[in-house]
């Protein structure tokens, strides 16, 4: 599943190598005072974090001091927070180009509804009204069905074991496809024992998001990409809603910390897309800065160059998450001070994430760990000197009670994103092709389809 916080591992030795330990801590620490203070809005949280210098146990104690610590607690937003004026954040009519300089001032959260204003300063695009009002509600019933049964993600943090603070669960789209999943994949060192076949409202649904997807790709690369070109690993395949994680939040408290999601089995500059139901919630995002001098305090402590960006995700809305999200931008929902109930759904969100798992990263090809367990894909982004590059992991260390190994190996990846072992194989595809076309374009036997000249 997805590394919903952000875990520390243990540093056996000390390595020259990045370690996600490198890439977490603050992230670590916010998920520590969420665990502790699961009631407080993530924006209050970051603000005790920066007022006690990244101490989080100064922190704790003042936050848990009869509300008494309360930094900048707003009063209570009606529903849904409105949108500051783009202005405000140095963001001028027009200006589209994305992500090139900060979008939000530190410590602030930019609201955005508009989807013209989501695509130009976030690596995500949104459709409202994506699906038929009535397969829409058709859907949400059914996963309401459903959600009773989900349940919440453990794992291990420092020494105690902490539980998500939302459920969710696995769908694939076939029973033979999760058989395949229970049997061979793995997720945080473990494999994952309640893994189902997709609703035929789902499997419906997912039909539409693939072509939505697709043409959103193609608009991203065409108008947002420079020279109007995919990214470098990006892959050039359609993307297939393949698989389906479906997160329910009942009430206005349940929320995903920040996190990237895991990029294992969907490779590199992944896209997904990620449709929402029932309850109106705030998705946020960040995006990580690099660990150098710009970025540093006098402490030596690493600063947030900028806030959050917040994206409304009403009922029936599809998110697609692009190519340029998950290697610089972490996202979460946040809890909510209020929420509007809705009709079919009460106090709950159901949201479904689809993803597109890609063959060449099943786990049979992907290197084992020295527990004999395949590894988990991660990308660095924090530190300066290694941005950018992926590495494979040993994750058994996730699993309660579990130490893990120290095991590393920087992942290569062509310009499509595949992995070495795909490479002879593409080769050969590529000969074979490049073999026909040339039998297509040798001359013609001209007496071959003309009319033959009898003696
Ligand atoms: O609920 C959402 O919109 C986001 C869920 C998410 O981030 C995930 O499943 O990885
Ligand atoms: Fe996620």
């Amino acid at each position: 599943m997805d590394t919903f916080v952000s875990r520390k591992r243990r540093r056996l030795s000390p390595s020259p190598e990045p370690t996600a330990e490198d890439e977490d801590s603050t992230e670590l620490k916010l998920a520590l005072l969420a665990s502790l203070h699961p009631q407080l809005d993530g924006d209050v949280l970051l603000e005790a974090l920066i007022h006690f210098e990244g101490s989080v146990q100064q922190a704790s104690v003042a936050l848990g001091r009869d509300h008494a610590f309360s930094p900048t607690r707003k009063p209570a937003p009606s529903r849904i927070g409105h949108q500051s004026s783009l202005s405000a954040y140095g963001i001028a009519p027009g200006d589209t180009e994305v992500t090139k300089r900060p979008r939000t001032r530190k410590g602030r959260t930019l609201h955005l509804y508009d989807p013209q204003d989501i695509e130009a300063h976030t690596p995500c695009s949104i459709i409202h009204n994506f699906l038929p009002a009535n397969e829409a509600d058709a859907l949400l019933l059914e996963l309401l069905e459903q959600a009773p049964t989900y349940s919440k993600l453990e794992f291990q943090l420092f020494e105690r074991v902490v539980k998500s603070p939302h459920t969710f669960c696995f769908y694939v789209n076939s029973l033979s496809d999760a058989e395949e999943q229970k049997a061979e994949y793995i997720y945080d060192g473990r494999k994952v024992e309640d893994v189902r076949q997709s609703t035929p409202e789902m499997l419906k649904a997912s039909k539409k998001v693939e072509e939505a997807v697709n043409s959103e790709i193609q608009r991203r690369i065409r108008d947002f990409y420079p020279n109007g070109r995919k990214l470098k690993y990006q892959s050039p395949e359609p993307w297939r809603a393949n698989t389906a994680f479906v997160n329910c939040y009942d009430g206005p408290h349940e929320s995903v910390g920040y996190h990237t999601d895991q990029l294992t089995y969907l490779g590199p500059r992944a896209v997904i897309g990620s449709l929402s139901l029932g309850v109106a919630r705030e998705f946020r995002i960040r995006k990580i800065v690099a660990e150098d001098e710009d970025h540093r305090k006098e402490d030596g402590s690493l600063a947030d160059a900028q806030g959050q960006i917040s994206i409304h995700l009403p009922h029936n809305s599809l998110l697609v998450m692009h190519a340029d999200m998950q290697e610089e931008w972490k996202h979460s929902i946040a809890p909510a001070q209020a929420i509007d109930p809705h009709p079919l759904a009460g106090n709950k969100r159901l949201n479904i994430t689809y993803r597109s798992y890609k063959d060449n990263l099943h786990p049979k090809y992907t290197p084992r760990c020295k527990c004999g367990i395949p590894t988990v894909l991660r990308c660095v982004m924090r530190r300066k000197e290694t941005r950018g590059r992926y590495m494979w992991m040993c994750h058994t260390n996730y699993i309660p009670g579990q130490e893990g190994c120290s095991f590393f190996q920087w992942a290569e990846f062509d310009d499509d994103g595949d992995p070495p072992w795909a490479w002879a194989a593409k080769a050969e595809k590529k000969t074979a092709v490049e073999r026909e076309d040339s039998l297509c374009r040798e001359p013609r036997d001209e007496s071959v389809g003309q009319p033959t000249k009898r003696g």
